[in-house]
């Protein structure tokens, strides 16, 4: 970034999670991701500036091996004048929503990360006069824990999506539980997949928005005012899927439309798009293969029918590289949760030991070699400890990372330079796909999950289990369910 060169009003609010702010500038592919913190805990510039560079590097030495060179873009650090920082600060601020105010932009240290708008598509350094549409997904964990480790019987058969969702409804994070279930969409199975994203749809929570050229145009900037009109959907989603039976208008066409995004979806997310390459990591999927509280698979159980068809992913397939990540945590939280205690342990005997340990950084290629030591047999070592808690770090970070997925339409007769194409039933689409907040969860995060974890599993087995049935009918209608999931489209 070139210093005198900057101007607040060429950058807009973008969007923001727990950890980071995102604005995006006007003409230019790019973003700026600045850090936020709770007002009393500030950090100083040297901590921020140590914080990015850690990012970049967990990005460049961990992640790429791990998901493929073109799914992730580590950006770079900048410094920024603090006088724009501080002005974007205060354009910004009545754009954010309330329920992510309790933390504060870091305006002090003038550090930001400078990232390509995954919002564009990624082969254009400028903003296209095409349209472009972006179907951001945060899909969570995709697997059931297969650990001897884990003591609550339930977490072998309901997957951990499913259960935290009564326990965010019931504690108002959410008003509805949704129908999606990770382990659909990870199947591979189609008919599963498209019930998942379909879920997504009616429910998105913080699990999916949409971007028509790099606005949003569908799901949650705030949890408390989601924008979720599948009809105002289906309108911005015409110039991409017209249907190809050729309704123009009405409830029909918008179900033509929104079946027409989610089996491109679906096809883009089965795509092996960088060569097809298996990533680092050879886990075999082991745990059960379906969630006993997808609606998809009870729909099933009731109609008589087996368990639904796992069809595998694709190896070279983003899904698939992602849940190779997210099976890192090989012990869950159950199993780590004692090797955690035995690194703490040797820490606060030897507390000058935290930089050998690589605990903070730096995330390099010794880093990433230790991660590729799959070994599960405990000898009691503060190595063997320090190894399964650096490899369920990263894994918890694939839990919660986010795919992008850029489409737009390829000009009549153009050819596709290289882009990767997919067919829909009005033209060809190019796409991109890449995959985002790849921050490595931190070591102080651990006993967190551990009481979360507890908490989830006894909410759900305590007040859902228990009364299965009445939360069977509440939950989907079936016969509606069934008509939906297995009409054939
Ligand atoms: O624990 P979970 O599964 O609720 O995930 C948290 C996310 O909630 P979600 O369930 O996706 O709505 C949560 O997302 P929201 O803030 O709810 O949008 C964060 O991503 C959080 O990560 P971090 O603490 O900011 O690094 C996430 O925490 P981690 O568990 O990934 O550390
Ligand atoms: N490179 C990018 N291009 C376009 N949009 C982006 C980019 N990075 C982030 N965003 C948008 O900003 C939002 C917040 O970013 P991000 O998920 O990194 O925040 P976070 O605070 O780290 O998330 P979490 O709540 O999971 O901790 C994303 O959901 C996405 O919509």
């Amino acid at each position: 970034m070139e210093e005198g060169k900057m101007d607040e009003n060429e950058w807009s609010y973008h969007g923001e999670g727990n950890k980071s702010l995102v604005v995006a500038h006007a003409q230019r592919c790019v973003v700026l991701r600045f850090l936020k913190f709770p007002p009393n805990k500030k950090k100083t510039s040297e901590e921020i500036l140590q914080h990015l560079q850690n990012i970049v590097d967990f990005g460049k030495n961990v992640m790429k091996d791990f998901l493929g060179e073109n799914y992730v873009h580590c950006g770079e650090v900048v410094q920024l004048p603090l006088e724009f920082v501080k002005q974007l600060c205060l354009k910004i601020q009545c754009e954010r929503p309330e329920s992510r105010c309790d933390k504060d932009l870091d305006t002090l240290s003038g550090y930001a990360m400078c990232l390509p708008n995954l919002t564009r598509l990624q082969t254009f350094p400028f903003a296209e006069h095409r349209p472009i549409l972006c179907v951001e997904i945060k899909p969570k964990c995709g697997f059931i824990p297969f650990s001897n480790g884990v003591t609550h019987e339930m977490k072998h058969k309901v997957c951990r999506y499913c259960m935290h969702q009564h326990l965010k409804v019931a504690t108002g994070k959410w008003k509805k539980i949704s129908k999606y279930c990770p382990l659909d969409l990870y199947s591979g199975n189609k008919q599963r997949m498209h019930f998942a994203l379909k879920s997504l749809l009616q429910e998105a929570q913080n699990n999916l928005r949409i971007f028509k050229n790099g606005e949003l145009i569908y799901g949650c900037a705030d949890a408390r005012s989601p924008v979720a009109d599948l009809k105002a959907l289906a309108h911005h989603l015409k110039p991409f899927f017209f249907p190809s039976n050729g309704l123009a208008s009405g409830p029909q066409c918008t179900r033509a439309v929104i079946r027409e995004l989610v089996h491109v979806i679906t096809r883009v997310l089965l795509s092996t798009s960088d060569k097809g390459r298996a990533g680092a990591l050879r886990l075999g999927l082991q745990g059960a293969r379906v969630c006993e509280a997808s609606p998809f698979s009870r729909s099933l159980h009731h109609q008589g029918k087996n368990t639904p068809e796992h069809s595998g992913l694709p190896k070279g397939c983003l899904l698939y590289k992602t849940l190779q990540v997210q099976m890192l945590d090989q012990l869950d939280i159950e199993g780590l949760y004692p090797l955690y205690n035995r690194v703490e342990q040797y820490l606060e005997e030897f507390p000058e030991e935290r930089k050998t340990l690589q605990i903070d950084g730096p995330y390099d290629e010794v880093f990433y070699q230790k991660l590729l030591d799959l070994s599960t047999e405990d000898d009691g070592t503060v190595a063997f400890a320090l190894t399964k808690v650096q490899q369920y770090r990263v894994a918890m970070t694939a839990k919660d990372c986010s795919i992008m997925i850029a489409l737009s339409p390829c000009l009549r007769g153009a050819s596709s330079d290289q882009r990767p194409v997919i067919p829909s039933s009005r033209s060809r689409l190019a796409f991109s796909v890449s995959v985002l907040d790849l921050d490595l969860k931190p070591y102080e995060s651990i006993p967190h999950q551990y009481k979360l974890d507890s908490k989830i599993v006894s909410y759900y087995s305590k007040t859902v289990h228990a009364k299965d049935d009445t939360v069977r009918s509440t939950r989907f209608k079936e016969h509606e369910d069934c008509t939906l999931v297995l009409h054939k489209v």
